[in-house]
């Protein structure tokens, strides 16, 4: 289609302001899906997002609008996920698109991640349409959320529409703003092929599949082609859309966003950001890319049976084409074996890949517990950037240890700023400023530990102010603090897997709770087995597992041979899971347990 008809646009808002919804209708209007096909959040493909109810990946369709104008309009519609975790996702779409619809709740207003959102728009030069949702809900309020948008990001909001995405009411009206106040895309088609990658993952028969916004030229199956940073080249063999199902299709022109695929089986070749062009006819210079996210929460990921090493290899590079925001180098531990050591945006984002490689890959892993990168200055005067406790040097080499501190910007209503300044400072955090935004609104400013916030701080602020609050942060800097590191010791030996950074002040209470669950978790065996918790050399917490006294072939009287057997291969199975450490062997479960238990447990 003519360059002129099409709209390249994202959805941009706030978390459950209704971006997946407005979508959904948007592919109704156009018929685009089938009414008999349509699903609700249709663009969330993923089982994991349908289940928590959230968009965690970027996801791009093309639709035909018939204008009232009785012409015909190609729209490229990219959904894009809310949550702060996943904003580098964000930041990818718009760069493959011209303008952004901007969500806003007509109860609830502008919040932290609206405006998050919208200054990334801006970055990216895109006209803002901005559109009120949930209009039919009685605590809406148009007029004042429009006053809002106008006080707090000086957008227009003369036009803006209202709608009710879950009835369809006026979505008509933001397909008609779409044509005619979005603007087409800009690049030249006889130009040097310019493709930007935005996001890309693996096929087991294809190989790897490029999802790419072209901005200037045309590509074509048979097309040699060339991936600029990698220097890769490839033959191309088959281009299309998706709307959403996949479309082969003969060509894709300037403007147009969709898919390549060049039975590309070497991932390496493929960065998201790159920009392809022609191989033959080369552009001079790449298209801006993006900015590499740097990972705020590392641990470490291992396989629960040491043989899926290999395997768990190969999901982590597929997993990383489908998400740029994912780091890993291979670590050692004592306790768990061979594993990869990850970086991950936040602890939403780390539960997701997670989740992703146990679902998608069929893997079973053992986490190590969250930590930031600390900065140790050491006694002779050099610094090491530290992301893995059991790393840390030695106390007595030690002259301080600085932690990432962000500040936090958090929107809430007038009752629950009480409450919510109570959590922050429950936090280590320190207050800075309090602004009224509106009648109802205050803007709380904290600075602080990155550690406190990546934990279960978000979950707690939803709690204390009944989800009302919203919240968005970026690194401050670093900031010398009391920290220390905690060994678990099992008879005597320091586990590494266990290890924790902590405050001296926290220290104790985890201490004594994750021996406690040890004590609980890890069988008798043969001998008396001391749990201790230590700072240093010093021993802040203790118990005791009481050693085995029976003898599980005892029952069995020598007699029954069969009965023996089972019980024996029982225990066998149950040895499996173990992991054995010095002289203990600790159940797969006691790690994860332990791993996973917050400061309250
Ligand atoms: N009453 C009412 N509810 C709506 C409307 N639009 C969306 N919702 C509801 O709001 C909730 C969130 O909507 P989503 O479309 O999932 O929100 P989202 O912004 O895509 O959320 P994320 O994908 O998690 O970022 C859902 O329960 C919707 O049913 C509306 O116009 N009116």
């Amino acid at each position: 289609m003519d360059q002129k008809h099409i709209r390249n646009f994202s959805i941009i808002a706030h978390i459950d302001h209704g971006k997946s919804t407005l979508a959904d209708r948007i592919l109704e209007l156009t018929d685009t899906v089938e009414k008999r096909e349509m699903k609700d959040q249709i663009l969330d493909s993923m089982d994991l997002e349908r289940e928590r109810g959230i968009t965690i990946k970027l996801n791009a369709v093309q639709l035909v609008y018939h204008a009232k104008n009785g012409e015909d309009y190609l729209f490229h519609l990219i959904d894009t996920p809310g949550h702060v975790d996943f904003s580098y996702e964000v930041s990818r779409s718009l760069a493959a698109c011209d303008g952004a619809v901007l969500v806003v709740d007509a109860a609830q207003g502008v919040q932290a991640q609206t405006l998050a959102n919208v200054y990334l728009a801006l970055e990216n030069d895109l006209e803002i349409l901005p559109v009120i949702n949930k209009i039919d809900l009685p605590s809406a309020q148009p007029d004042v959320v429009k006053q809002e948008i106008e006080d707090l990001i000086g957008l227009d909001c003369t036009d803006a529409i209202e709608i009710s995405a879950k009835s369809g009411l006026n979505v008509d009206q933001v397909l008609e703003a779409i044509v005619h106040k979005l603007p087409a895309p800009k690049g030249d088609p006889d130009a040097p092929l310019q493709a930007l990658v935005f996001d890309s993952l693996y096929d087991s028969y294809r190989g790897v599949i490029a999802f790419v916004s072209v901005k200037n030229g045309t590509i074509r199956p048979k097309d040699k082609i060339r991936f600029m940073a990698t220097g890769a080249e490839y033959e191309v063999l088959e281009v299309g859309v998706h709307t959403p199902k996949e479309v082969v299709e003969s060509k894709l022109g300037t403007g147009d966003v969709g898919w390549i695929s060049a039975a590309i089986k070497n991932i390496e070749d493929v960065r998201v950001g790159d920009t392809i062009t022609s191989a033959d006819h080369p552009a001079d210079a790449p298209l801006q890319g993006y900015k590499e996210m740097n990972p705020m929460v590392y641990c470490g990921l291992y396989p629960v049976d040491n043989a899926k090493y290999e395997d768990l290899k190969e999901a982590l590079e597929k997993l990383k084409l489908n998400d740029a925001s994912l780091q890993y180098e291979p670590e050692t531990s004592q306790a768990l074996g061979f594993g990869f050591r990850c970086g991950f945006l936040g602890l939403l984002h780390m539960d997701v890949v997670e989740e992703r490689l146990e679902r998608e890959y069929n893997l079973d892993l053992i986490a190590t517990s969250p930590s930031v990168i600390y900065h140790v200055y050491k006694t002779d005067g050099t610094m090491e950037a530290i992301d893995n406790p059991s790393l840390l040097p030695p106390q007595q080499k030690i002259s301080r240890i600085e932690e990432p501190y962000v500040k936090a910007e958090i929107m809430v209503p007038k009752e629950y700023v009480g409450p919510m300044m109570e959590l922050c400072q429950k936090k280590r955090g320190e207050y800075k400023d309090l602004q009224v935004l509106d009648d109802v609104r205050m803007m709380l400013v904290y600075e602080l530990p990155l550690s406190e916030i990546i934990f279960d701080f978000f979950d707690k602020m939803k709690s204390s102010t009944k989800g009302y609050a919203s919240l968005d942060y970026e690194i401050s800097g670093y900031r010398a603090s009391d920290l220390v590191k905690m060994d678990i010791l099992l008879n005597g030996q320091p586990v590494d897997a266990l290890s924790v950074i902590v405050h001296r002040e926290f220290a104790y209470h985890r201490g004594n709770a994750m021996t406690r669950k040890l004590k609980e978790l890890i069988p008798k065996q043969q001998f008396e087995i001391p749990v201790q918790a230590a700072i240093g050399g010093k021993v802040i917490a203790r118990t005791n597992i009481k050693a085995l006294r029976k003898n599980v072939l005892a029952k069995c009287y020598g007699g029954d041979i069969s009965r023996k057997k089972k019980l024996l291969e029982k225990q066998k199975e149950g040895k499996k899971r173990m992991k054995q450490v010095g002289s203990v062997e600790i159940p797969q479960e006691a790690f994860m347990a332990v791993l996973s238990m917050d400061d309250e447990s």
